[in-house]
């Protein structure tokens, strides 16, 4: 039950150690005045029995009494303030640091952990509960401090009547402890074994009320459908929640039926042992309010304590996603010993995790400084695939590539990354500026205007973000206000223009640079791209012949293997699948 709790401690703390001893300092204040209110309450009774009894009637004492009583519930309803403001500003600061954390976190996993489903299933658990729940585990534990304090010093006061009556008081709340306590694990596995559905949930809404899914669901009248897979999701959870719930309250209500019956048990007693005279009138007031005040106080601590049981079951959450492993691979090397050997594939094969067939198998292949490569082939033969593991986005099943004679593995994740310019299929869409979509080609020069101006003008994005009002700071994307949609094509261009941000990057890869661009502009780039790519080494991947004709090497992908290699005239004379497939498009062009 406290396996989390120092943790979320520390936390807490190292948040901000002034809120954290406000806290503590008024948490005990809050403690220890409301026995001080009830035993000022019996001396207030006391006193004013007295004072009837008396021939003169002495009110000053009392009239004391009463403004120190008057005081002290003020001290009280200015310690809780206190506590409610300083948990508020601990909650936002909190929140802030664990989703920082999170973030953090997200940034050094590995690609293949966003694929794996159950990798992401923690992650969004993460997001979604765990940042109010380290505050929320220091609150229980104050809280349980605090009436742990009240509780003792009532019992103090009460055990002087009974010590049956501080074992009464503590024993009736026990029940409703033990079924608190198992009803937050069950809501706790109900929460986590549902989190793919609740994941479903959340995409289903990102389909139906976001930007980019709206276009299709209008059109292919998806909607209602989509909507009605949302609504059956909710209602079987609710089917759950609600069984949960009723389980929970009916219990709870059965086992508070037990300390009521207590409570009244305790009653009886006290007052019949005032009736007989054992004790004064004020203590009787002072003992029933002990107990009823107790009851509140142990009830609190109980519900307290299964709190912070279900705030650990969700911080266990939290902790093993910040706990998850991320192999260190990382080389140390920013050079190789044999730069004129280039890229080197040796006997590379890949499995995408869990998948029973190999993306890529036995790949060989070698390009040199000044080379360029292009890959055709089929719709998933493994191209992209062979991208991704030349970048180190995911290490290769069996075999090694080398560049410059030294295997990837041994070169340092940022020495690599400084060399290599990329644009995918699938690259971003990023909802900032011009400037900042292009600048993020290379994060040291995100903000140098020149260099954005002269990636564009190789990406051939210049004509057209010269031609809008605000130039390289418009804003892309409609998600913020005054942001401008861009065509398909002339995203392209600004993804293009982002990879060539990297100057210094002597490997160039485009995965389908221009399949949006129209044909002068894909001329174009490809005169630029030849001329800025003189002495680089470059990796082209096409389904337009045009652009890959003009490759040194071009190889043909079938099933992630290599099935032929060498420059256009060789494949067009091999007469297999290569010359087949330019065939079909020139003819279409005829
Ligand atoms: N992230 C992934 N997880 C699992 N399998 C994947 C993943 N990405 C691709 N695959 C599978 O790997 C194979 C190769 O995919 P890849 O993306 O490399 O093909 P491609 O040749 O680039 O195709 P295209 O011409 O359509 O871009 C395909 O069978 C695909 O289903």
């Amino acid at each position: 039950m406290f396996r989390y709790s120092h943790r979320a401690l520390h936390l807490v703390w190292s948040t901000s150690p002034l809120l954290t001893v406000v806290l503590a300092v008024l948490t005990l204040t809050a403690g220890i005045l409301p026995a001080a209110i009830a035993w000022v309450g019996q001396l207030i009774v006391d006193g004013v029995v007295a004072a009837m009894a008396a021939e003169q009637a002495d009110t000053t004492y009392v009239l004391r009494l009463l403004g120190a009583e008057a005081l002290l519930v003020i001290g009280v309803a200015a310690s809780q303030r206190g506590i409610s403001a300083s948990q508020s500003l601990l909650r936002a600061l909190l929140g802030q640091r664990v989703n920082v954390m999170i973030l953090e976190k997200a940034l050094t996993l590995q690609l293949a952990h966003f694929e794996d489903s159950e990798f992401y299933d923690k992650l969004t658990q993460a997001r979604r509960e765990a940042s109010s729940r380290p505050l929320s585990l220091v609150n229980r534990t104050f809280g349980l401090v605090q009436n742990a304090i009240t509780l003792s010093s009532y019992a103090a006061l009460l055990y002087s009547f009974s010590p049956w009556a501080v074992v009464i008081l503590i024993g009736a709340g026990l029940p409703s402890f033990f079924a608190e306590a198992k009803f937050s694990g069950d809501a706790f596995r109900l929460f986590r074994w549902r989190s793919p559905e609740t994941r479903m949930q959340m995409y289903l809404e990102t389909v139906i009320a976001r930007e980019d899914g709206v276009k299709e669901v209008k059109l292919f009248q998806l909607g209602p459908r989509l909507l009605q897979r949302y609504r059956d999701i909710f209602n079987k959870l609710f089917v759950e929640d609600r069984k949960l719930t009723l389980r929970r309250d009916g219990w709870g209500f059965v086992l508070g039926l037990l300390s009521t019956a207590a409570f009244y048990g305790a009653y009886v007693w006290i007052v019949i042992a005032t009736i007989s005279r054992e004790i004064t009138l004020g203590a009787m007031t002072m003992y029933l309010m002990l107990f009823r005040q107790g009851q509140s106080a142990v009830s609190a601590s109980l519900t307290a304590i299964s709190g912070m049981y279900e705030d650990n079951l969700y911080l266990s959450n939290l902790y093993e996603y910040l706990a998850q492993e991320v192999p260190n691979r990382d080389g140390e090397a920013d050079r190789g010993p044999e730069p004129a050997r280039g890229i080197e594939f040796r006997h590379v094969s890949f499995a995408y995790p869990g998948a029973a067939e190999k993306a890529l198998d036995d790949i060989n292949l070698q390009i040199r400084p000044g080379q360029s490569l292009a890959l055709v082939g089929e719709n998933g033969s493994g191209k992209t695939t062979l991208i991704k593991l030349l970048t180190r986005l995911y290490e290769p099943t069996a075999g090694e590539i080398y560049l410059d004679g030294l295997a990837l593995s041994d070169w340092s994740v940022e020495a690599l990354r400084r060399r290599v310019g990329v644009i995918f299929q699938d690259f971003g869409r990023y909802q900032f500026s011009v400037g900042e979509n292009i600048g993020a080609g290379d994060v040291r020069y995100i903000d140098d205007e020149a260099r954005w101006a002269t990636a564009a003008q190789t990406g051939m994005a210049a004509p057209f973000i010269e031609d809008m009002p605000e130039g390289y700071h418009t804003q892309l994307g409609r998600w913020f206000k005054g942001g401008r949609e861009l065509s398909g094509g002339q995203w392209q261009k600004i993804a293009l223009s982002r990879a060539f941000m990297r100057s210094e990057a002597d490997i160039l890869v485009l995965d389908e640079p221009t399949a949006a661009m129209d044909a002068a502009s894909e001329a174009a780039v490809f005169d630029h791209f030849r001329q800025s790519s003189r002495d680089k080494m470059t990796i082209l991947i096409s389904h337009r012949f045009s652009t890959v004709r003009a490759a040194d090497q071009i190889i043909v992908m079938q099933h992630g293997r290599i099935v032929e290699r060498g420059d256009h005239n060789e494949l067009l004379a091999m007469g297999g699948q290569y010359a087949h497939l330019f065939e079909l498009q020139a003819k279409g062009y005829q």
